[in-house]
């Protein structure tokens, strides 16, 4: 760890996390855990880039009088980390880290009430932002909204990298992400080389969860499925926000549709993909093209989940996919 990472980690004071919105009265506020939100992790970087994380209340936590650990530190907790990547179409600047709130009270609830310890223990979550493309002319004026692609994967990497100096996402850890956030946990797998970056990483993830995930762009924007075809100039646009107008790129970068990545990710154990079938903006089509690319071009474990409601109430909740995480956590 630089003394670069060590001021910027630093800059950011721990905070108690409370449980906001329990149904039972009696925990209404208790202290789950501590937060840190919008920590820097690109040196001079801009406001996107920057990371959540939140580690559970130990033990000693439950003395209300308990000390809010050192900005300085990163309590270290057993068991497995969770990282998540928000979605948006790579341009949706209402999204951010912070959608992984619900998520992340509902799993440190669990691990306050004792059914979150032993095998499907959680050391920490932590949730990314990242550079997005411009949606409008205007946007061009933000610097942090004027990515284009392999700036979004540049920077995911960035902040896990970051995550890990300071000794967060170590060991097996679960790389989750909804929508084109589950395209970029896939990208974040794949050899950094593809994108001419260098990131390295100290470990990548055991465990890929893709939420209502964008898994081939071009093919969508080619044959839309009939219910969804209306969508297809929204596709297109975004698409080409995020990658340029270069088909072969999109193909490049989308994880059903680039060759043979498996293979650079030796950590692969599973691949969990959800979807629900009400979902309005991507189609399950999705789901089953990357599920297909990985039986034929893989040996990973590949479970699939349901979920439902519309495309963002799965992290809107939270609770479901609190459930899920669970679940691949106590399979480590
Ligand atoms: N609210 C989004 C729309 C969006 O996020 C989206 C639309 C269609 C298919 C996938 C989407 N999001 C994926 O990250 C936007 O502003 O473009």
């Amino acid at each position: 760890m630089s003394s670069q990472d060590r001021s910027a980690w630093a800059s950011i004071p721990w905070t108690p996390f409370a449980d906001g919105a329990s149904d039972s009265a009696a925990d209404a506020g208790k202290t789950l855990g501590w937060h840190k939100a919008r920590v820097p992790y690109a040196p001079g970087g801009v406001s996107l880039q920057t990371l959540d994380v939140w580690i559970p209340a130990s033990a000693d936590d439950d003395d209300p009088t308990g000390a809010v650990p050192d900005a300085g530190s990163l309590p270290s907790r057993p068991g497995h980390w969770i990282v998540f990547i928000h979605g948006g179409a790579w341009r949706d600047s209402k999204i951010s880290a912070s959608s992984f709130t619900p998520t992340a009270t509902h799993l440190l609830r669990a691990v306050a009430a004792g059914s979150g310890s032993g095998t499907g223990a959680i050391a920490g979550l932590a949730s990314l932002n990242y550079r997005l493309s411009p949606r409008s002319i205007y946007d061009l004026l933000d610097s942090a909204r004027t990515a284009k692609h392999p700036d979004h994967i540049n920077d995911v990497l960035s902040g896990l990298a970051f995550l890990q100096r300071l000794g967060g996402a170590t060991g097996t850890y679960v790389l989750a992400g909804h929508s084109c956030g589950a395209t970029l946990s896939f990208q974040a797998v794949m050899d950094p080389a593809r994108w001419g970056l260098a990131t390295v990483l100290a470990a990548k993830p055991a465990v890929l969860v893709g939420l209502n995930g964008l898994y081939d762009l071009a093919g969508f924007i080619a044959s839309p499925p009939a219910k969804y075809a209306h969508l297809r100039e929204a596709y297109a646009e975004f698409t080409r926000g995020a990658f340029g107008d270069d088909e072969s790129v999109w193909k490049a970068a989308c994880p059903a549709t680039a060759e043979s990545w498996p293979d650079e990710w030796k950590e692969g154990k599973r691949v969990v993909l959800v979807e629900s079938r009400e979902d309005s903006l991507v189609p399950y089509d999705q789901l089953e093209e990357m599920r297909a690319y990985l039986r034929t071009n893989s040996s990973l474990l590949v479970q699939e989940r349901e979920a439902t409601g519309d495309h963002d109430d799965v992290w809107e909740k939270g609770d479901r996919l609190a459930e899920i995480l669970q679940e691949v956590i106590s399979g480590l």
